[in-house]
């Protein structure tokens, strides 16, 4: 028996993987504590209205190896007529907002603006380039993300650029973020070659991958076409949707509303607790939260537990609205809010701009995340949230209209933060598994990425790494 913990993308993805590796025929079995499978990706569908509320994520990125690998799944799931890509040249993909000093600031997006001050920044960005080749390179084992943007690019692009950059993909603080995470590859250019531009000018002359491209008919499809990202006919959900049914259909057995509550490491297989059942596996695959795992483990693997539990989640507030008409003033993807502008919101989506929603505007407000208890305290309700957000769409985007359907869910720990530290802790829980053989394999946002692709391709790595 093999068994999968969790249903988010993670778990599914890696039964699905599961059953295309499954040469000795093992059983499959999937594990999911609540009565849904898809983790953070649901969509609801307002048929009669003709909208889509995303309450997570909504779009996904075709490019480099974890976004072709995405998308040679989708062609395995034959969902390929309902992939809906956007394209670079559409306004949601040129126009991304920062708002500060209460106003909304295209973000550059040409080669040509680096020469000109464009606020909020204060002067030309092309002296950021010439900060980083004269700044002299500082040897850290890591560092965070701001402090290393503000030392070899300067102070505005920290505020303005990156600070809200974290918040749009991890909710969380540039201050605390690891360079790592977003910016590994800077980060080294860097320590080899003592600034980011000769690094980046080095290895493009240099271009030598150790993993040979994914080339399937998607990706091949997105870099000719110019896909920005994509997203699904029928919103995100499609995704697992389709997942869940295929590996059904190939013999997955899945629990529903069934929490795994602990796991004993017994000889060279695992007993897993699951409601008031034991359930011997010979390997499992963890994509459940770093610090839910941590909690299955008891007093037998301290060292782990302990190590699994300092990985970090943040909560986001998110406020779906819809307005009677096309009342945007402006078209893009949305704007994101500085954290120093102290305002209770991270940013807001236009997914009308995105996606056709029958004439409707629909906007998605996040909020919280490593500000959450700030401005929110412990328990808020939902009604505050929605306040919240429909006076701020009010004060930002000046819509004075009441929305005609709404929702509110308060997504709790949903988004790890690789804080300082976090590639080497993974890299030491990875040691730990591998040195006491535990037929364990870890899969999911908490470790290595906390995109879909990034998920995706966790799952099918942490198959490929197994032997049956
Ligand atoms: C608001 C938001 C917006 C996002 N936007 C984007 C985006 O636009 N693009 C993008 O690429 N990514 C985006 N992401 C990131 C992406 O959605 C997540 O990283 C991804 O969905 C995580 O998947 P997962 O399978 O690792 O975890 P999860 O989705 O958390 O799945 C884990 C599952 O395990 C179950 N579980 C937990 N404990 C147990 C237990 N003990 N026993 C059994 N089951 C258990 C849970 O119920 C859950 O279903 C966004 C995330 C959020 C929150
Ligand atoms: C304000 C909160 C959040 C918004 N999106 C997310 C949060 C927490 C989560 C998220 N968004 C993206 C990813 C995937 C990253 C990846 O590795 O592929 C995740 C986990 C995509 C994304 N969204 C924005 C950016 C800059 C990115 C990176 C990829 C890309 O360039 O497309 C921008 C953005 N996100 C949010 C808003 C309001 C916003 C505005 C411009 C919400």
């Amino acid at each position: 028996m093999l068994v999968v913990l969790g249903g988010g993308i993670g778990g599914l993805s890696a039964a699905h993987y599961l059953v295309k590796k499954n040469n000795v025929n093992a059983k499959i079995l999937l594990v999911e504590g609540t009565n849904y499978l898809g983790g953070w990706i649901k969509s609801i569908v307002h048929n009669d209205k003709g909208v889509i509320f995303e309450t997570g994520p909504r779009t996904i990125r075709p490019t480099g190896y974890q976004g072709a690998n995405t998308l040679t799944l989708i062609e395995e799931l034959n969902l390929t007529d309902k992939v809906k890509p956007i394209l670079k040249s559409h306004p949601a993909a040129k126009n991304r907002f920062i708002y500060t000093n209460k106003k909304l600031h295209p973000l550059p997006s040409s080669l040509k603006s680096l020469f000109f001050t464009h606020p909020p920044f204060h002067k030309p960005l092309i002296l950021s380039v010439f900060k980083d080749l004269l700044t002299p390179r500082k040897k850290v084992p890591d560092e965070s993300l701001y402090s290393f943007v503000e030392r070899r690019l300067g102070k505005d692009i920290a505020d303005y650029a990156i600070s809200p950059m974290v918040c749009g993909i991890c909710a969380g603080d540039a201050k605390e973020i690891s360079v790592r995470f977003l910016m590994a590859s800077l980060f080294e250019a860097e320590q080899e070659h003592g600034s980011i531009i000769k690094g980046l000018l080095k290895n493009m002359f240099n271009k030598s991958s150790s993993k040979p491209a994914i080339k399937g008919i998607l990706s091949e499809r997105a870099k000719v076409e110019k896909w920005s990202v994509w997203t699904m006919d029928g919103g995100l959900q499609t995704l697992p949707d389709k997942l869940s049914s295929k590996i059904a259909d190939n013999g997955v057995d899945i629990l529903l509303n069934e929490k795994c509550t602990s796991l004993r490491f017994i000889d060279d297989s695992v007993q897993c607790r699951i409601g008031s059942k034991d359930i011997h596996a010979r390997h499992v695959i963890s994509s459940i939260s770093a610090n839910g795992l941590a909690n299955l483990l008891g007093d037998d693997h301290k060292f782990l537990s302990k190590e699994l539990s300092l990985i970090d989640f943040v909560t986001v507030g998110v406020v779906n609205l819809a307005y009677n008409g096309e009342i945007l003033k402006q078209n893009g993807f949305g704007f994101l809010v500085p954290p120093f502008e102290g305002l209770p919101i991270l940013g807001i989506i236009f997914d009308s701009c995105c996606t056709q929603q029958n004439g409707k505007t629909v906007l998605t407000v996040m909020m919280g995340g490593r500000w959450f208890n700030k401005y929110f305290g412990e328990n808020p309700s939902k009604e505050k949230l929605l306040d919240t957000a429909i006076s701020q769409v009010k004060n930002i985007l000046l819509i004075d209209e009441q929305p005609v359907l709404s929702n509110c869910v308060i997504l709790k720990d949903c988004i790890p933060q690789y804080v300082i530290g976090h590639h080497d802790r993974v890299k030491r829980i990875q040691s730990y598994i591998d040195d006491k053989k535990l037929p364990l394999s870890l899969v999911g946002s908490s470790y290595n990425g906390v995109g879909l692709n990034d998920v995706i391709l966790s799952s099918r790595t942490a198959v490929d790494k197994i032997t049956f």
